[in-house]
């Protein structure tokens, strides 16, 4: 048996270059992982006994659906595995929250099947599974503080984000990313762009101010305006002492980057009397490769 934890994500900056004649967009995006995490459990089965999923996650009505059965098959399927297997998901992080959910999920199946299987895979061979699947999945394979651009597949390791408490607000409205993206060019002329070089500049000094001074999200200017309630905990949350909150990916989830665990305790005992939602105190995490 395998046991793999899946770390969610924040992006700490999230910038839209252009749209792709692909129908994607162009990004460019400082990804960090979270230490929220679901956890896996991986074990083989005989062949005929197929891919076997136990573990809920809502809105994923047919087994089939979800990335994690789609994983699982896409990685036996191309390394001609004549084999089973079956799969416990605990789940914990929030469903289409922009923390990166299903994709963590799906790319702890590559981590988890290649060492269940002893395949002895690098990364860029589960790298290309993962582009296959969702753009976010090759940085949860990878983890710790990336550049991604490209569709978001392209990664760069740049300087780690300083070990840093985060607080974490979902309030209970589920985003679809697809539908933010859909509608960015409604907003792209009137959006403030995120300065990556400032960013990369202060991970590298390690200067948390820094850090917080240069996140920035053009999704926000998409997702807040139809829920407007994530612009009401961005701005509690600075009323109660957090250095900088954001929006992560496309929504609807919030952090707020906070000095210390205590400040972090204490902000999420006040802020979950404040808003409906899902709060979390986590910490950035180290890459897994
Ligand atoms: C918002 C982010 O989470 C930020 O990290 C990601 O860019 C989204 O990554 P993801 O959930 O893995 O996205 P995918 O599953 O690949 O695509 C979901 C949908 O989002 C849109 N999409 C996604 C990524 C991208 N660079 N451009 C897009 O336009 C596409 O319409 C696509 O149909
Ligand atoms: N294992 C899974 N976990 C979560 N969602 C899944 C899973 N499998 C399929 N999905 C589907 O994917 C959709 C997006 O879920 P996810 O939690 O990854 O969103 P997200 O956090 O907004 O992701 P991102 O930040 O990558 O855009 C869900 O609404 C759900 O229908």
């Amino acid at each position: 048996m395998v046991t793999i934890n899946a770390n969610a994500k924040i992006n700490l900056t999230l910038d839209i270059l252009g749209k792709r004649t692909d129908g994607y967009h162009e990004v460019s995006m400082v990804m960090q992982s979270i230490n929220l995490f679901d956890t896996l459990t991986f074990t083989k089965l005989d062949a005929e006994e197929g891919i076997i999923l136990h573990g809920d996650v809502k809105g994923v009505a047919k087994p089939e659906d979800n990335l994690i059965y789609k994983a699982a098959k896409l990685f036996l399927d191309t390394y001609k595995i004549n084999s089973g297997v079956e799969i416990n998901l605990i789940k914990r992080i929030p469903v289409a929250a922009g923390l990166a959910g299903g994709s963590t999920d799906a790319a702890a199946v590559f981590r988890g099947l290649n060492e269940l299987f002893e395949m002895n895979l690098g990364i860029n061979a589960l790298c290309k599974m993962a582009e296959q699947l969702g753009s976010d999945i090759s940085f949860c394979l990878m983890g710790g503080t990336m550049l991604a651009t490209g569709r978001g597949e392209i990664l760069q390791e740049i300087s780690a984000m300083p070990k840093t408490n985060i607080v974490l607000v979902k309030p209970k409205v589920d985003v679809s990313t697809a539908w933010v993206y859909k509608n960015y060019h409604k907003v792209q002329d009137s959006v403030i762009h995120p300065d990556n070089k400032a960013m990369r500049k202060s991970l590298i000094k390690k200067d948390l101010q820094g850090i917080c001074k240069a996140l920035g999200n053009v999704l926000e200017y998409v997702t807040i305006p139809e829920y407007p309630e994530i612009a009401k905990i961005k701005q509690k949350l600075s009323d109660y002492g957090a250095m900088a909150a954001m929006m992560s990916g496309s929504g609807p989830t919030v952090f707020a980057i906070v000095e210390d665990s205590q400040k972090a305790k204490d902000i999420v005992s006040k802020i979950q009397l404040d808003f409906d939602a899902d709060v979390f105190a986590v910490e950035t995490a180290e890459k897994n490769f």
